[in-house]
């Protein structure tokens, strides 16, 4: 059985994430493939209720380091459980964010030190990485505009989205170094396109770069 392929959806909050990976499901699953649509910090029972941890609020401080630990312990038995098992079945998962958000969050947003996060990046994962990871990209004015129109619809905001702006412009900063080091597996969309336009630009470069090799 072929391995199935990784792919990793991710960029700031509000960039359209959510919105694309549900037309990527179609996309994948339209090709043959099964797909798998999951998420991080999250994706398994036990991962949840971490999530819940790392996104309350709570008037008890949290240590940057504990929240790196916690991405890491929910990321354990996401692998474990979800993503290896559909890989190694032929599945193909699609996953909104993985470990390029910890470098980007907690090594850009909280300035933990990168060494830190790779060290437990290979205790975690051992060599599994994604084949794609898909980086939305926009400024901050267009995705904190579209997240905080969709905040207020929901009449929610995380512990991560009431940082502040510096914050955020550092993640993205880490999120476009870390894409110009790994030209191979990021591709990089600009996400103030429509919609559409931007659907369309995701399925044209999965069309080159995997679906064309897998079909080899
Ligand atoms: N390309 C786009 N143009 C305009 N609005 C968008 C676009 N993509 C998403 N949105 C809207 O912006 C908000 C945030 O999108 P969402 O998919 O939830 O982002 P994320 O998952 O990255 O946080 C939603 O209300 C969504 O309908
Ligand atoms: C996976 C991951 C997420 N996060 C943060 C980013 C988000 O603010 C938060 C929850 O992710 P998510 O629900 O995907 O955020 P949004 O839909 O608003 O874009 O967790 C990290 O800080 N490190 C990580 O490793």
């Amino acid at each position: 059985m072929t391995r199935g392929k990784f792919i990793t959806i991710e960029g700031g909050e509000g960039v359209g994430k959510s919105t694309q990976i549900g037309r990527l499901r179609d996309f994948v699953a339209g090709q043959g493939h099964e797909v798998i649509v999951t998420r991080e910090p999250g994706g398994t029972r036990r991962a949840e209720r971490i999530r819940e941890l790392l996104l309350e609020h709570s008037d008890e401080a949290m240590p940057s380091t504990c929240e790196l630990l916690l991405m890491f312990a929910a990321r354990a038995t996401h692998i474990e459980n979800v993503i290896r098992p559909a890989l190694a079945r032929g599945a193909w998962v699609i996953c909104d964010r993985f470990t390029d958000a910890t470098y980007a969050y907690q090594g850009g947003g909280r300035n933990l030190p990168i060494d830190n996060i790779s060290t437990l990046e290979t205790m975690v994962q051992g060599t599994l990485r994604p084949d794609i990871t898909l980086l939305l990209d926009a400024p901050l004015e267009v995705s904190a505009a579209r997240a905080n129109a969709r905040n207020a619809a929901a009449g929610t905001s995380d512990r991560f989205e009431q940082e502040r702006r510096d914050f955020f412009e550092r993640v993205r900063a880490a999120y476009l170094a870390r894409a110009r080091q790994e030209p191979e597996r990021f591709i990089v969309i600009d996400a103030t396109q429509s919609m559409d336009a931007v659907t369309a630009a995701i399925q044209h470069a999965l069309g080159e770069r995997l679906l064309n090799s897998s079909a080899s």
